[in-house]
C-alpha cells in the first residue's frame, strides 16, 4: 500500500501555567478521576512553571524522524496531532485533509496495548476522521512496539549506563521496572490473544527482554502514578511502597527503568526524578533512574522499521512471542477485545 505522510499522535501536554487546568479537564473528561487529584497533579506541572515537557520531546523525536526517512529514501511528511493538547488530532487531520493527503500511516507513541495506550489512540483517529467528515483521509495505525528489537535494545543500553553511572555491577544494585499503573478492572478487559492482562503482561515481557540482554535474572516489575479513588485497586505494588519493601530487605542501590514511558514525561520527571529519588535517598538508597528510549536513534529507526512492515513487507521484527497488535485502520480497534 502507498502512504502520503505520517501523522505522529500522542497525549500532548501544556506549554504554560494558564494551559494546565484545561489540559487536564481534556484528560480526565468522564474519567471520574477526583478533583483532588487533578489538584495534585496539576501542582506537579506548576513545578516545572506549567510546561510539561512531552511536546518537546517528542518534536525532537519527529526532527529525527525526519532525517531517518530521508536517510530510508522515504518521502513522507511527518504531522503532529494530540490527543488533549494543542495541536488537537483534529486540527492536524483537518490540514492533512486540506494538503491533499488521502492515505497515512499513525505512530502512536505508546508502546504498550490496553486502553490508555492503544484504543484510545483508535479513538482519536476515529474522532478526528468524524471532525474533519468526507474529505479525511484513511489513517492506518501501526502497532505497538513493545517487544521490537530497537526499542528493547534502547532500553537495555539505558540500564547499562544507570549501572555505570552508580557503579555498580549488575547484581549490585536491584533492577527495577516501572510503568504507569492502571485499573485491575482495565487490565482485565483487554487481552487480544483470548487472554486478560495484556498491558501488564506485556509489560512483564518487555522487562524480561530487556533483563536478558543486561543479563540480571533478578529483578522487579512495579507500577507508578495511579489516580483515581482509593477504594479502586490498581496494579501494585506502587514503586513508593516497593523502596520501602526494598530498604527493609537491605538493598543498597538500585536502577530504576522507566519502561512505560518512551521519554521524559511528567510522570518520569515528577514521580520518579523527584519523589522516588528523594524517598530513596531518606532511605538510604543509592538511586539511578535510567534514560527512557525516546531520545535514542534506535527510536526513530524503529518508526522507520515499523513504516517498512506496511509498505514494504518488511519482516516484522519482535522478540517476543506474544501476537502483534494495536494495527487498525479508521480508528477500528484492531481485535474484538480492543487490543
Ligand atoms: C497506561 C498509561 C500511560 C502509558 C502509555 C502511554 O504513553 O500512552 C499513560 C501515559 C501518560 N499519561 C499522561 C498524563 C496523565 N495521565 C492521567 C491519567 C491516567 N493515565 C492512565 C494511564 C496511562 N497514562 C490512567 C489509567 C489514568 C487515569 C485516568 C484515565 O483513566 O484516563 C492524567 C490525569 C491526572 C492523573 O490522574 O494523574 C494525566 C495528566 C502523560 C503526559 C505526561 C506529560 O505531560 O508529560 C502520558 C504520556
Ligand atoms: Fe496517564
Amino acid at each position: 500500500m502507498t502512504f502520503d505522510a505520517l501523522l505522529f499522535l500522542s497525549f500532548g501536554g501544556p506549554e504554560g501555567p494558564e494551559e494546565v487546568r484545561p489540559f487536564l479537564e481534556n484528560v480526565t473528561r468522564g474519567r471520574g478521576v477526583p478533583p483532588e487529584r487533578l489538584d495534585e497533579v496539576a501542582e506537579h506541572y506548576h513545578h516545572f512553571g506549567g510546561v510539561s515537557p512531552i511536546n518537546r520531546l517528542n518534536r525532537d523525536i519527529m526532527v529525527a524522524l525526519r532525517g531517518e526517512l530521508e536517510s530510508a529514501g522515504r518521502d513522507l511528511p511527518v504531522y503532529f496531532g494530540n490527543r488533549n493538547w494543542h495541536p488537537m488530532v483534529e486540527e492536524t487531520v483537518a490540514q492533512m485533509a486540506a494538503d491533499g493527503v488521502g492515505r497515512a500511516l499513525v505512530f502512536a507513541t505508546s508502546a504498550w496495548g490496553g486502553y490508555s495506550g492503544c484504543r484510545q489512540y483508535h479513538e482519536d483517529i476515529a474522532r478526528a476522521r468524524e471532525a474533519v467528515g468526507p474529505r479525511a483521509p484513511e489513517l492506518v495505525k501501526l502497532r505497538q512496539f513493545f517487544d521490537h528489537p530497537l526499542f528493547v535494545e534502547a532500553n537495555a543500553d539505558a540500564v547499562r549506563a544507570a549501572f555505570t553511572e552508580l557503579g555498580a555491577e549488575p547484581g549490585q544494585a536491584r533492577l527495577v521496572f516501572t510503568a504507569h499503573s492502571i485499573p485491575l478492572r482495565a487490565d482485565e478487559e483487554i487481552g487480544p490473544d483470548g487472554a486478560p492482562n495484556w498491558y501488564s503482561r506485556q509489560v512483564a515481557e518487555a522487562a524480561r527482554l530487556v533483563a536478558g540482554q543486561v543479563g540480571v535474572d533478578d529483578y522487579d516489575v512495579v507500577w507508578q502514578s495511579r489516580s483515581g479513588p482509593a477504594h479502586v485497586p490498581w496494579l501494585e505494588p506502587d514503586i513508593g511502597d516497593h523502596l520501602d519493601e526494598l530498604y527493609a530487605q537491605g538493598v543498597p542501590a538500585v536502577v530504576v527503568s522507566p519502561i512505560g514511558f518512551v521519554s521524559d514525561h511528567l510522570e518520569v520527571v515528577w514521580d520518579l526524578d523527584n519523589e522516588a529519588a528523594e524517598l530513596a535517598e531518606e532511605l538510604g538508597i543509592r538511586f539511578r533512574r535510567a534514560a527512557t528510549a525516546g531520545t535514542d536513534p534506535r527510536f526513530p529507526q524503529m518508526i522507520v522499521d515499523l513504516v517498512a512492515e506496511e509498505t514494504s513487507d518488511a519482516p516484522v521484527q519482535k522478540l517476543s512471542d506474544m501476537p502483534t497488535a494495536g494495527r487498525g485502520v479508521n480508528g477500528e480497534p484492531c481485535d474484538d477485545a480492543g487490543c
